[in-house]
Order: C-alpha cells, then sequence, then structure tokens
C-alpha cells in the first residue's frame, strides 16, 4: 500500500508548474506528495510554487521539506490542490477526515481550480459509508445533542477519542469530531447539505460534487478517474 502511495503521490507532481499557489492536504498520501514537491522546489525544477496548508500537520510537513507556505487570507486564489481521501465512489464523491482535517481541507479543496485527488485502491467503494463512518467536526459544548439528532438518518455516532491524549480527540480549530455510521448513504450531497444545516456542526467530511480528477495506486500502474 505504501508503494501505491508513493506512485500516485509521484504522479500527481505532474500537475504542478511554476508559479501556481497548492492547496496542501492532510495524512498518510498527501505527507509524500509533500516530500517529492519539497525536493522539486529545492532542486530549482519548480520556481515560485508555495503551498497553503490544510493542518498543522500539512503546515509542518512542507516546512520540513522546504516547501515554502502561505495562509488561505494571503492568497487571491488557489490553482490545484493535492489531498487523500478515505472512501471514493463511482461518481467521484468522497468521505474524508481520518485525520480529523476535514474542515480546513474542505473550506481550499472547494476554492480551488482543479481538486487532485489521490488513493490506493483500497478506497474506492460502490458506495459511501460502506467502509469508513462520516467524521463531523463539531462545537464541543453540542456534541452529545448533535450525536442524538443524527440518529434522525437512521444513524449512529460515537465521540473520537484520542490515542495520545486523555479524552475526545480536539481538532486544529479545537472543536471535537463525531464519527457517524449511516445505515445507507444514497444521495451524498443530500446528506452533506443536511447535515451541516445541525447547529452546532461545523463541517462534515462528505466531499460531494467537489473532487474533478483522482489518481488511483493500482497493482496494474495508476488509473485516472474524471468527472
Ligand atoms: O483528515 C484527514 C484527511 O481527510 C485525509 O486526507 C484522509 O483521511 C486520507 O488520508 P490517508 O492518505 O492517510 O489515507
Amino acid at each position: 500500500m505504501e508503494e501505491l502511495k508513493r506512485s500516485v503521490a509521484k504522479e500527481a507532481l505532474k500537475f504542478i508548474e511554476d508559479d501556481m499557489i497548492v492547496g496542501l492536504g492532510t495524512g498518510s498520501t498527501t505527507a509524500y506528495f509533500i516530500e517529492y514537491l519539497g525536493k522539486l522546489i529545492m532542486e530549482e525544477e519548480l520556481e515560485d510554487v508555495y503551498g497553503v496548508p490544510t493542518s498543522y500537520q500539512a503546515r509542518l510537513l512542507a516546512l520540513e521539506n522546504g516547501v515554502p507556505v502561505v495562509g488561505l487570507d494571503e492568497v487571491d486564489a488557489i490553482d490545484i490542490a493535492v489531498d487523500g481521501a478515505d472512501e471514493v465512489d463511482p461518481h467521484l464523491n468522497l468521505i474524508k477526515g481520518r485525520g480529523a482535517a476535514l474542515t480546513m481541507e474542505k473550506i481550499i479543496e472547494y476554492r480551488a481550480g482543479t481538486f487532485l485527488v489521490l488513493v490506493d485502491e483500497s478506497k474506492l467503494v460502490e458506495r459511501l459509508g460502506q467502509k469508513v463512518p462520516v467524521p463531523i467536526e463539531v462545537i464541543p459544548a453540542a456534541w452529545r445533542a448533535i450525536a442524538e439528532e443524527i440518529e434522525v438518518f437512521n444513524a449512529t455516532a460515537e465521540l473520537r477519542i484520542a490515542s495520545k491524549k486523555d479524552g475526545p480527540v480536539v481538532t486544529d480549530n479545537g472543536n471535537f469530531i463525531l464519527d457517524a455510521r449511516f445505515h445507507r448513504i444514497d444521495d451524498p450531497l443530500d446528506l452533506e447539505i443536511e447535515l451541516n444545516n445541525i447547529p452546532g456542526v461545523v463541517e462534515n467530511g462528505i466531499f460531494a460534487d467537489i473532487a474533478d480528477i483522482v489518481l488511483v495506486g493500482t497493482r496494474e500502474g495508476i488509473k485516472r478517474l474524471e468527472r
């Protein structure tokens, strides 16, 4: 799997040109991309490329690898955003947020001229929600009320607990994450909008109709899916 992640991350470099502002995603696949991008910048094979990080992880990796970073509020536009995903359906709808970075990811990827997704073949599903829950970033005080409200959607939601900290995961924005398992997601766009309508929900991990291109690392090579 690591080899497949590396291969799609390398392939993504072909989309990057001089003078581009690049949204830098979060997660293990994008980490390879940031590493390779830094190498090209350090070797001066790419000039005047700046990254807009979607998380502290992306920011730290960019700084470590020599990718100059700028904030979203310092740029007029983002040419391309590159990020991983937890699930991809046949219409290129996504679930994201295993790394709890979904809110900044969506803010940046929604605004990018091109949103390029990098996955290995294990992330492809027929229907969203088949393998992973939908992460929902919530205002801490509202977590229990929202977890109960979500039952209306025929779902159960669990507060995400940290592994190297006691208590809940706290996002880069200071919020909690609920992981919601839905009985069946028939209309991802509709569910994405409905969840965001619940007061106290900051953002959810359904990314419907946002991805432009998905590069899939398979044992037979890289497949390119486009909307
Ligand atoms: O919050 C995390 C992100 O949405 C990640 O982009 C997603 O979980 C994919 O991560 P990975 O490339 O490690 O599978």
